[in-house]
């Protein structure tokens, strides 16, 4: 579960500061959606950021499972994203001259060198993991042989290979037409129901929204009343 308490969030803006983030506070149940919306620079991915515990709020809480993260030393809430955080940026960052396949593996091979006996139940969790979104028969494909839809997926999947508690997906279907952003947003709410994540997403495609289980909608960092949807 996460669960944000009144998070506030400012950056430097010449003499003065600029509130991206107003005290938010929202929490996503496992097994759960939860959308991020909003216009062009009311506040999103700096809450998603904040989610992530890649920036540190002001004020307020980021709890992950009942971990106050800003209680936890730098090296715990490193060990903490790494293990417990799964993150899908808007800007696809696979590895050009990685296949999918490697694309999964090289999350566990960052950090102390493996088994031999560890490397297969990476291999076997990869290989699942890419039948769950569909690509098993691209396993060997590079980026530049995948379309953005598929590219898509392998960001997901890669986002999962450490078994995260937290999901967070960054406008995932922003560069997809409808019916592939369609199928995406599917993918993610079944992951999300299989593995019992809790799982926000940034979107501005108001017409996936009746599909999930929450929705937030920012408006100068603030929460306003939620979109009537459906
Ligand atoms: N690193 C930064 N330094 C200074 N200001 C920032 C920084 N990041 C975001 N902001 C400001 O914070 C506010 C919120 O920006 P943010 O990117 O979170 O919005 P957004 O809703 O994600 O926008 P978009 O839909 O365009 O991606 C904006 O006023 C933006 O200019």
């Amino acid at each position: 579960m996460i669960r944000l308490n009144n998070i506030t969030l400012t950056f430097p803006d010449g003499e003065s500061r600029v509130t991206a983030v107003d005290q938010v506070s929202l929490t996503v149940h496992p097994g759960t959606v939860t959308a991020i919306t909003g216009p062009s620079g009311s506040g999103k991915s700096s809450l998603l950021a904040v989610a992530a515990t890649l920036i540190r709020p002001d004020s307020g809480q980021v709890m992950i499972n009942n971990t106050d993260v800003s209680a936890l030393s730098a090296r715990e809430a490193t060990e903490l994203r790494r293990t417990d955080i799964g993150i899908v940026f808007q800007q696809s960052n696979l590895v050009p001259a990685l296949t999918a396949r490697e694309q999964l593996m090289v999350m566990n091979e960052l950090g102390a060198p493996h088994s031999r006996r560890r490397r297969a139940q990476t291999a076997e969790h990869a290989a699942a993991l890419l039948h769950a979104v569909g690509l098993s028969e691209h396993a060997e494909k590079r980026p530049h042989q995948l379309s953005g839809g598929q590219r898509q997926r392998v960001n997901i999947a890669r986002a999962l290979m450490n078994g995260p508690s937290v999901l967070l997906v960054d406008e995932p279907t922003s560069a997809l037409d409808q019916e592939r952003g369609a199928s995406i947003i599917e993918l993610i709410l079944r992951l999300t129901a299989e593995l019992e994540t809790s799982t926000l997403l940034v979107t501005h495609d108001l017409v996936h929204l009746p599909r999930l289980h929450g929705t937030v909608h920012l408006v100068d960092g603030r929460i306003t009343k939620p979109l009537a949807v459906g």
